[in-house]
Formats: C-alpha cells, structure tokens, sequence
C-alpha cells in the first residue's frame, strides 16, 4: 500500500493482526523503535484470532511516515489494512459547499427563488446585461480554473488530482476576503480548447484566476482572455507569485541592507512564476538577472524555441553567463526558486555572497531545506505554511481579487499589482523587520483591508475601475 500524503502531524493506521502470531505489545515497540510516537488505539474489531485496531501515531515528516508504515509492514501476522492521516480525513467528501443565502421555507420563497417570479428579474438582465453584476452571483464570484498541467511542483498530474489545490484556492478566497469562486479542472490541456472552454463559461463570474496551467501554454491563454473578456483574468502562479515575492525582496533587503539595483539575482524555474517574477524585478530595476532553467542559464547567446525563452534571454543575464546553477549562482546576493524541491545545495549557497537570501519557493518541497542551510543564509524563505517567511501567492490572490472585484475593475494592470506589492511590503512595520520575519503572515487581518485600499486605489487612477466602492 503506497502512502501519498505529504506532510501531516499525524497518521491513523489501520492493523489487522493475527493473534496468534504476534502481541499487540510488539507493535507497539516496533512503532516506538521507529521512531512514532503513539497517541491513541481504537479497536476496531475483534473475533476469536484477530483483532482489528486503528492506531494513532505522531510522525515528523513524509520520511517519517514511511519508516514507521515500512515497519509495521515488515511484522509477521500484521496486516496493514489502511494509512489515513488527518490531511487525508479534512478532504473526505471536498472541502467546500454550496449554501444558499436565503431559505426556501414555502411555496411563496419557491416561486421568488424559481419559477415564476425568477423570470422577472431573468428578463431585467436580458434587458440590461449590466445588472448581471448587481442580480446574480457574478459581483462576488470568481472561478479557479486549471488543466492540471503544473500543480504546484508535482507537475501534470491531470483535472482530478489538481481539484483538491483548486478547493483549497476557493476557501481561501472566502476566507481571507470573502471572495466565493467555484473550483474548475478542465479535462484539456489545449490552448484553444482551455481558452473556449472559459470564455463559454465567463458569464457567471466577475473574475478568472488561472491556476497551475503549465508555461509556456498559460502565457497566451492569459493573454487571450484577457484580451477577449471584460472581467480580470490573472494568473495566480505569474503575478500572485510575483507580487509576493516582489513585497518579501522588498524586506529582505532592507535586513541584508543591499539596495535592489546593485544585487545580482538568480531565478531558477523560467516557468510560469519564474518568468512573472522576472518580469516584476526587471521593471523595479534589479542589478543583475539571470534565469536558469534544467539545461542551465538563459543566455543572448543561444537561441530557443520558446518565445519567452528567446525574449528572456534578450533581456537578461547581461554578463552572458554559460552553464549550470551551480556555475552562475556564485557571487549571487539572492537565490529565488520556482523550480523542483533539491535543486540547491549547501554548497551552492556557501559560493553565493556575504549575507545571501535564500527564497526557496517550489511546493510542496523546496529548493533547499531551510535546516540546510540556516547557518549560512541570512535571510530564508519558502512557499510553504510550516516555516517562518512563507511567500506564497495566498498573501495576493484573496486582496487583489477583493478591490477588482468591488471596484468592478475591467483588469487587474501593473499599477494594481504594484499596489498591492506595495501593501504586503507594508505590512511588516519597520521596527519589527528581521530576518525571520520579511513578509506578513497570511492570517494578519490587515493584509487584505490594505491591499484592497491601495489597489482599488490604483485601480481609479489607472481608469480601469467601472465603480467606485462606498468605503
Ligand atoms: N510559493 C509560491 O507562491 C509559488 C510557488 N510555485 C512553485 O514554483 C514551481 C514552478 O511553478 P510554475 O512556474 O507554475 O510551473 P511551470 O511548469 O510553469 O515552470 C516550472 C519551470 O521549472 C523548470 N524546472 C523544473 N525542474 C527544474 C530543475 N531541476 N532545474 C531547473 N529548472 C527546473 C521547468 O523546466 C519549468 O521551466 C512549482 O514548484 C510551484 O509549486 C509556483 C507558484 C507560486
Ligand atoms: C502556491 C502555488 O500556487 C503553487 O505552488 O503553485
Ligand atoms: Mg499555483
């Protein structure tokens, strides 16, 4: 049986056991030897020659799970019937749910909310599409749409398996701004076919996010849509990424006191976030820039199929640098990661200059572990929820979304993105920046209420707001 969880504090195992052929107190000590510490035991079943329990057991890490499974496995007259962990348990049956906003308590609430007396407020909108915004869903609604091409770091993994990262995006919509959206994973992965399939369904929403469509496909999808409708289309893993990562390069700075234009900043990952982030660095007036990619740095002086690849090339890298990372990340100030977990190693950090900041941002494993590293680095990050300086886009996604959407803004444009860069930099007041905290954490309430100010802010001024929201 093959655990696939990742992460997770604590798993239940489910044991068949043969009495006859071992004692519980065996398994016990097998599972303490293995280092898991066992919390709870439920019997489950038991009949004249076996006994059926479900064994709670705390463990550290993915390795971890697996020692301890890997052990229990190896006992004679055990049975491993079945691993859960409390991850696995919290998406029993998806994580969201639709719940209507007023009760259907008699005939008379049925013919408002349905027929008859819906086909009143129907006709107004066929009347004056406008009052969509004001009559349906669409005001508040934003669809989280993926092909499954590039979830996360696990790569194309297909509509299924990407809809529990889709769900997640949705609560955390709702969450942190109240936003609600749909979670979507459509079953292609062709560009016409992606960018149809969301125009047919647009109507409904005031806004798309893109999320997890792989590069270089995501780049014209969003360009397309962006072009062909009248509501924000953003795709997370560009410019959530990049707004967030532009607020932590802010701060982390400011820690190693390096101004930005005299920094020399490697990127490893030209994909979709790798290239977005690029894009923000270059337009803040980064010192030195220069991508890598799995057959090492992009440089002017070869040619590439991809043409964002060629156009990076042409816009990077001025020293045209050559060869693996490990080559041109010596002397870096910074390292930021939007690749594949392991990528970086010890030693690739030690040849980075004084005082270099490490962002290490693939999911669900990084770059390089932070452990590995935090004697060396002066200031690291990551993109996960369990180590301090988390940069991930959930810190853009939720506020960005919250003023387009109240302002009715037709796109969300630079001015807005920096705008709210500017707002998750904020966050962190002067006096209590340091190495260990260079970006806000996603439960700081203010985050949102500042991004949404200066955005729809931004939003006004760049005369691409279609109402102006009451406060
Ligand atoms: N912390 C955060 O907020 C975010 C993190 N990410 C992470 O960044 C990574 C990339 O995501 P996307 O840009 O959406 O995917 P993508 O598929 O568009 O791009 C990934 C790029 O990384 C390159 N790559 C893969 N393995 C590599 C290696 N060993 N060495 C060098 N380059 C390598 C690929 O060739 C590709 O160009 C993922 O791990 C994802 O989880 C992405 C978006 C947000
Ligand atoms: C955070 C995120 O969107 C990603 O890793 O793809
Ligand atoms: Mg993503």
């Amino acid at each position: 049986m093959k655990h696939t969880g990742l992460g997770g504090k604590s798993i239940i195992l489910r044991l068949e056991m043969d009495t006859n052929r071992i004692k519980f107190g065996q398994v016990a000590s097998a599972v303490s030897e293995a280092g898991g510490d066992m919390v709870a035991i439920d019997v489950i079943q038991s009949t004249g020659y076996t006994t059926v329990r479900d064994i709670t057991i705390t463990v550290t890490d993915s390795a971890h799970i697996s020692k301890v499974t890997d052990t229990v496995k190896s006992l004679d007259g055990v049975r491993l019937v079945n691993i859960s962990d409390r991850t696995f348990l919290m998406h029993l049956g998806g994580k969201i749910e639709t719940n209507p906003k007023v009760p259907i308590n008699n005939r008379d609430d049925l013919s408002r909310v349905y027929t008859p007396d819906v086909a009143r407020v129907c006709t107004a909108i066929q009347e004056d599409p406008k009052k969509a915004h004001t009559l349906t869903i669409k005001r508040n609604t934003v669809a989280v749409i993926s092909d499954g091409s590039a979830v996360l770091g696990l790569g194309n993994i297909g509509p299924y398996a990407a809809m529990p990262v889709m769900e997640g995006k949705s609560m955390l919509f709702k969450q942190f701004a109240g936003v609600d959206s749909f979670p979507i994973c459509l079953d292609t992965q062709d560009t016409e076919e992606i960018i149809a399939s969301i125009k047919a369904i647009a109507p409904a929403f005031g806004g798309i996010n893109l999320e997890d469509i792989a590069s270089p496909r995501c780049f014209e999808i969003e360009a397309r849509l962006r072009e062909e409708l009248d509501i924000p289309v953003f795709h997370d893993d560009q410019h959530g990424t990049a707004v967030v990562l532009h607020a932590a390069l802010i701060n982390a700075l400011k820690v190693v006191d390096k101004p930005l234009d005299q920094v020399k900043v490697v990127i490893c990952g030209i994909g979709a976030a790798g290239v977005a982030c690029s894009k923000i660095l270059l337009a803040a007036g980064v010192g030195e820039l220069i991508g890598v990619d799995r057959a090492g740095a992009l440089t002017r002086d070869k040619s590439y199929d991809q043409a964002m690849w060629q156009w990076y090339a042409e816009h990077t890298n001025p020293k045209r640098l050559d060869g693996p990372l490990k080559d041109v990340i010596q002397g870096a100030d910074v390292f930021i990661g939007l690749s594949a977990g392991g990528v970086l190693s010890r030693e690739d950090v030690q040849s980075m200059a004084e005082r270099p900041v490490v962002f290490a941002m693939a999911n669900p494993v990084p770059e390089i572990q932070p452990e590995e590293v935090e004697d060396i680095a002066a200031v690291i990050a990551t993109g996960r929820s369990d180590y301090p300086n988390q940069i991930n886009n959930v810190l853009c996604f939720p506020g960005i979304f919250r003023a387009a959407l109240d302002c009715r803004a037709s796109t969300i444009n630079e001015e807005m993105k920096l705008a709210a860069a500017e707002a998750i930099a904020s966050a962190v007041p002067a006096e209590e920046l340091n190495a260990s905290y260079i970006i806000p954490s996603v439960f700081n309430q203010n985050v949102v209420k500042a991004i949404r100010e200066r955005v729809v802010k931004a939003a006004v001024q760049s005369g691409v707001a279609r109402r102006i929201p009451r406060e």
